[in-house]
């Protein structure tokens, strides 16, 4: 695995995330997740009538090297609101779980209150 910055890969990065109100870096597709984790999140985030944007990683090196990279975190998934991370599977499922994800999502206005 390379630790050099892919520029390209990191702009790409920078503006989806800027770009859209949520973001899933997740391996598959939202329609067809290829991992347990990433699919927990998306039905989490389905649960919660979350529209959002997923980039699937195993699709390009390049993007699964730089967002671990990007984030500083060294797993798939991740979640970005608002443009800050939020966290992986196991955030994802204790911040559901307490309620603090459907709160953060209204407090962004992603979901009504
Ligand atoms: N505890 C992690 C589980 C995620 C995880 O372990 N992901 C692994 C397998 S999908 C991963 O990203 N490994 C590095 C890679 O595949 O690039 C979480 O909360 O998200």
């Amino acid at each position: 695995m390379s630790t050099e910055v892919n520029t390209e890969a990191q702009q790409f990065i920078e503006t989806t995330i800027k770009t859209n109100p949520v973001v899933l870096f997740m391996k598959g597709t939202p329609d067809a997740p290829r991992c347990g984790f990433s699919s927990l999140v998306v039905q989490v985030l389905d649960h919660l009538g979350v529209e959002f944007a997923g980039v699937d990683v195993l699709q390009d090196e390049a993007i699964r090297d730089g967002i671990k990279a990007f984030t500083d975190w060294p797993t798939i998934p991740q979640l970005y609101v608002a443009e800050e991370f939020v966290g992986g599977a196991d955030i994802v499922r204790e911040m559901f779980q307490s309620g603090e994800l459907k709160q953060l999502m209204t407090d962004k206005g992603i979901v009504a209150a």
